[in-house]
């Protein structure tokens, strides 16, 4: 038997996932809508045999203020599930997963899609189930604002069993769902997924995002800035399995993590000096605020404290992250909000190849992950030299596959395939 070996995601957002990204000199500032770079970039993840290339989501600006939107890396992008029909037909092992969100979709016509993703690409196909934290998204589905956290998310559990049901063939004209929020009478016009069903990622960390995760995903994307935070995560989701029936392995557990590399270490942090001298204070302010779910912070004295704030109805767990760790290290909005606009709350590692590998390795074996989320600073460049230094790295340590084993997404993650 083989040693159990982590599983990796290549991140992949346009221009790169720090906020300055785009005003890197080696950035690619159009690169969110170039299909070539990101065949590029899904090559480039293959080659180095990625369990999965992953895309975030929001129907909508990323910041609520438009000159700000403009500033940063994130603002303009394809649509993810289009993107990966197209990187489906340019690839052909690595994993293909998409965020889509349970409060402005319906499950039939959701379903739908991602099994077609996951017909055409020969199995490979995954959902990241959100159910969208942001007040700006929220206003292009309606004029009554973002719904409060515990009724989206009464949405997404049903929006996920129906889902799951469909996938599995399971739904037809006699059984039917019909439920709380949702009505839907046939099966899907699709046979069943080489995998069995695409994989179900999920994005939510609050006591009842790890509810859901546990009853329902297969992968959990999560942010953990320290080991402990990793860890009292891993153990308390894995923790939960049993009361839905499964087994602690069922689910895999990827944090992001956002690796500066280079062959010495006072290159690698000379390169992430250099982005974050990039960091314009009012980006980084603003993307502090919208984790805070706060609107006026920019009125608050930058170099003085967070104020007190109320607790959040968006992303309730970023928002904890953020405030523990400015009574953690004391710091002030301006620190706060360079330290966040690096790696949007991920964990942040700097270092040579054998440093990265150390502290993947670390986490990985210690039992806070089962694998990650690799989010490179820009691209092509960040994620060629993760490619290229941490990737041989880990497998010299026989942490990370040579060769893929399977076809499937499923196969390459070691997912049962689902009845
Ligand atoms: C690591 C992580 C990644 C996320 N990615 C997205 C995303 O791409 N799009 C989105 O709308 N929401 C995203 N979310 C937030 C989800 O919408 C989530 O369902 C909602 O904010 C509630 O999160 P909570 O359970 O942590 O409070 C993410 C959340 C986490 C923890």
């Amino acid at each position: 038997m083989t040693a159990r070996q982590m599983k990796l995601g290549a991140f992949l957002w346009a221009t790169g996932h720090h906020i300055a990204a785009w005003r890197h000199p080696k950035a690619h500032v159009t690169a969110g809508i170039d299909i070539d770079h990101y065949i590029q970039l899904a090559r480039t993840a293959e080659a180095a045999k990625f369990d999965m290339v992953f895309c975030e989501d929001a129907a909508g600006l990323r910041e609520a203020n438009v000159g700000i939107a403009s500033q940063t890396s994130r603002s303009i992008g394809f649509e993810p599930i289009s993107l990966l029909s197209a990187l489906a037909v340019q690839t052909s092992r690595i994993g293909l997963v998409s965020t889509a969100s349970t409060s402005y979709n319906e499950p039939y016509g959701l379903a739908r899609t991602f099994l077609s993703l996951d017909q055409l690409s020969g199995g490979r196909a995954g959902w990241n189930l959100v159910t969208s934290a942001s007040p700006i998204e929220a206003a292009n589905f309606g004029s009554t604002g973002l719904k409060p956290h515990a009724d989206r998310y009464e949405r997404a559990r049903e929006f996920a069993e129906v889902v799951a049901g469909l996938w599995r063939g399971k739904l037809d004209a006699a059984s039917g769902h019909d439920g709380q929020s949702f009505s839907v009478r046939d099966p899907l016009d699709l046979p069943r997924s080489p995998q069995g069903a695409p994989v179900m990622v999920q994005a939510g960390a609050s006591d009842v995002g790890r509810a859901l995760a546990a009853r329902t995903a297969d992968v959990v994307f999560t942010a953990a800035q320290t080991f402990e935070e990793a860890k009292a995560f891993y153990d308390d989701l894995k923790g939960r399995m049993a009361a839905y029936g499964r087994e602690p392995d069922d689910i895999k557990i990827m944090p992001g993590v956002a690796p500066v590399v280079a062959e010495t270490e006072a290159e690698a942090r000379e390169k992430y000096e250099e982005l974050q001298e990039l960091i314009p204070d009012d980006v980084g302010v603003a993307l502090l605020s919208s984790y805070l779910s706060i609107s006026d912070l920019w009125r608050h004295p930058i170099d003085g404290p967070l104020p007190e704030l109320p607790e959040s109805e968006g992303m309730k767990s970023r928002q904890a992250l953020v405030i523990e760790q400015s009574r953690r290290d004391n710091l002030s909005i301006r620190q706060l909000a360079r330290h966040f606009a690096g790696a949007r709350g991920h964990w942040r590692i700097v270092g040579t190849a054998s440093q990265i590998a150390d502290e993947l390795q670390a986490r990985f074996e210690g039992g806070a992950a089962d694998g990650f989320n690799v989010m490179p600073s820009y691209f092509p460049g960040e994620l060629d030299a993760f490619a290229t230094l941490v990737v041989p790295e880990l497998q010299r340590r026989g942490l990370f596959r040579k060769e893929y084993g399977g076809r499937t997404l499923r196969d390459h993650l070691g997912l049962k395939r689902p009845v």
